[in-house]
């Protein structure tokens, strides 16, 4: 197609301000049937079923749309993940477009997920559409939505178009101004091929899939592929784009955006942001911007039941066929067993893998305190890396330790500063700026450690705000720290899956929280258990779990049987997920403990 009639652009929100709602209309409004009816016909038509892998994740879409103007133009819609733990992935999502609508819920005005989405987009290059969504709500404020995108963004939103996603009004003006406002692709179809990996997943039907924008040159079916990074080669299969139903072509031509299906068994071939050339004629240069992303966030993962652990270790292989973006190797507790460290983007992709393995493979598992990863010079000159506490080197051996950090940045309404700067505060953040966005509206930028972020901090936020305050962060560097291993004694033993690692001048303070959370936490035993905080021989905190007196049923006086079989079976499921550490029964809660000490 003649580049002059291609658009690629994104959609890019905070959550919930209607991205989907809104996709789904414009798919609508060019005949494209929407991805809800979609799917519904999948489920239909069992032939179809080969190619469910596609559809489910068919967020990409070519839609024909015939403009005012009589031409009929090509414009690609290409999805973006919502959430900071993917910002990498968001990125070249963005470096696969030329333009973006920002979508604004105009009841909740600018937030900081569309400020981090919009600054991101922005330094891409890209052309940005500001959109007002759910005017119909009796709440909406489109001057006051337009002056937040005008002062935050720094974007000109006098001609942003209002809209409602929900009864369709005025959303036609939007397909309109992705003609006229968005600029077409650049790139010689003639060129050697230059493709841009922008996402990839595997399809238990049809090996890896990947979604690709042809930045020069042309692919083509049958043709022989080089990924950049690695120099494997694959020939493509089968190509094609989603309409959103998967349609196969024969080529996709510099601008074009479409997926391929080639002989690549692993995804981790296949990265996001990663180059596809010609193996028979490459191009000179990689696309700019390829980084393989690295694990933020540790933590253990261990069955309940130990003969399970060869079950968690093929659910970790299978999930990670799908997900490069998540590493695990074995590692082992004395307290719990043999299990998995293993590292993730952020917290949300830990729960979301977390909660696949124990979902999809049934596993019950005891998951450890996430954490971070230290950059450690020993006093031998030797620098290693550590993610895991029982790896934590002999205090008198270390000479620097350094910690990761991050700038977050945090966007709320002026009543909840207060409670706000209390709690990064206690987060150990410095603070690097502080502005009124509107007359309510506050952003706080901070440095905070990333090992305070993982602990409680979204949980506290929330609370500290009523739910009035959004997040988002990235990598910012390193702090030079004194960080300590703090270990959790229970009966005096050790119990090497419990500890952590905490700043020194808050492990009193930690350590007083965490057992005292632990005490609430593990239930009475027939016998006095003592729960402890130490750091290396030194104890800095002590409470005791008061042994049983009486059996729990002797609780309900009235003996009404109802209310005792609810109880037992209460008790039966807090069974389930216990771990018996030497003589005491330990809930997976206690192993948690440390990202519950904030609530109340
Ligand atoms: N009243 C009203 N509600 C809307 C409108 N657009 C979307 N919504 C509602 O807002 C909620 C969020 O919409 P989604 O389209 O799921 O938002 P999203 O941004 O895709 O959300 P995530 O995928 O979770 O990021 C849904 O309950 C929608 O029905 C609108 O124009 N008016």
């Amino acid at each position: 197609m003649d580049p002059n009639h291609i658009r690629n652009f994104a959609i890019i929100a905070h959550i919930d301000h209607g991205k989907s709602t809104l996709s789904d209309r414009l798919l609508e409004l060019t005949g494209s049937l929407t991805s809800r009816e979609m799917q519904a016909q999948v489920l239909d038509a069992m032939d179809l079923e080969r190619e469910r892998g596609i559809t489910i994740k068919a967020h990409t879409v070519r839609m024909m749309y015939k403009a005012e103007d009589g031409q009929t133009y090509q414009l690609n819609l290409i999805d973006t993940p919502g959430h900071v733990d993917f910002s990498y992935e968001v990125s070249r999502s963005l470096a696969s477009c030329e333009g973006a609508l920002l979508v604004v819920d105009a009841s909740q005005g600018v937030e900081a997920q569309t400020l981090a989405n919009a600054y991101l987009a922005i330094s891409h290059g890209l052309e940005i559409i500001p959109i007002i969504n759910k005017i119909d709500l009796p709440s909406a404020d489109i001057e006051r939505t337009k002056e937040m995108i005008e002062k935050s963004v720094g974007l000109p939103a006098s001609d942003a178009i209002p809209v409602s996603a929900k009864t369709g009004q005025n959303v036609e003006q939007i397909l309109e101004a992705v003609v006229h406002l968005l600029p077409p692709p650049k790139g010689d179809p003639e060129a050697p091929l230059q493709a841009l990996i922008f996402d990839s997943w595997f399809d238990p039907y049809r090996g890896v899939i990947v979604l690709a924008r042809v930045v020069s040159g042309t692919l083509r079916k049958g043709m022989k592929i080089k990924v950049m990074s690695n120099g494997k080669v694959f020939d493509i299969e089968s190509m094609g784009v989603m309409t959103p139903k998967p349609v196969e072509l024969t080529e996709l031509s510099a601008g074009e955006v479409g997926f391929f299906v080639a002989t690549i068994k692993n995804v981790a071939d296949t990265k996001v942001g990663d180059t596809i050339t010609d193996a028979e004629r490459p191009c000179a240069e990689p696309l700019p911007g390829f980084e393989d992303i690295k694990s933020m966030v540790f933590a253990g993962l261990y069955t309940v039941d130990s003969h399970e652990h060869a079950l968690l270790r093929d659910a970790l292989e299978k999930l990670r066929l799908n997900d490069s973006s998540f590493t695990f190797e074995p590692e082992s507790s004395v307290a719990l067993g043999f299990g998995f460290r293993c590292g993730f983007l952020g917290l949300l992709h830990l729960e979301i893998i977390q909660e696949r393995l124990e979902r999809e493979y049934n596993l019950d598992l005891i998951t450890t305190a996430p954490g971070v990863r230290y950059k450690i010079t020993l006093t031998d000159g030797k620098v290693v890396e550590v993610d895991n506490p029982s790896r934590w080197p002999d205090p008198s051996e270390i000479e620097q330790i350094e910690e990761p950090v991050i700038t977050a940045k945090i966007l709320t309404n002026e009543e909840y500063v207060g409670g706000i700067l209390k709690l990064v505060e206690d987060k150990r953040g410095r603070q690097q700026n502080f502005e009124y966005v509107s007359e309510t509206r506050v952003m706080l930028t901070y440095e905070l450690p990333l090992n305070e972020i993982v602990l409680d901090f979204y949980d506290r936020l929330k609370s500290v705000s009523r739910g009035y305050a959004s997040l988002d962060y990235h990598l910012a560097g390193t702090w030079v720290s004194p960080m300590v291993k703090m270990d959790i004694l229970v009966s005096g033993e050790p119990v090497d899956a419990l500890s952590i690692i905490v700043h020194r001048d808050f492990a009193y303070e930690r350590g007083k929280a965490l057992v005292s959370k632990m005490r609430e936490l593990i239930p009475r035993q027939m016998f006095e258990v003592a729960i402890q905080a130490a750091i290396g021989s030194k104890i800095v905190a002590r409470e005791t779990v008061t042994a049983m007196r009486k059996n729990v049923i002797a609780k309900c006086y009235g003996g009404d049987i109802s209310r005792k079989r609810k109880l037992l079976e209460k008790q039966k499921e807090g069974k389930k997920r216990m771990k018996r550490i030497g003589k005491v029964d330990i809930p997976q809660e206690a192993f948690l403990a440390v990202l519950k000490v904030g609530e109340e």
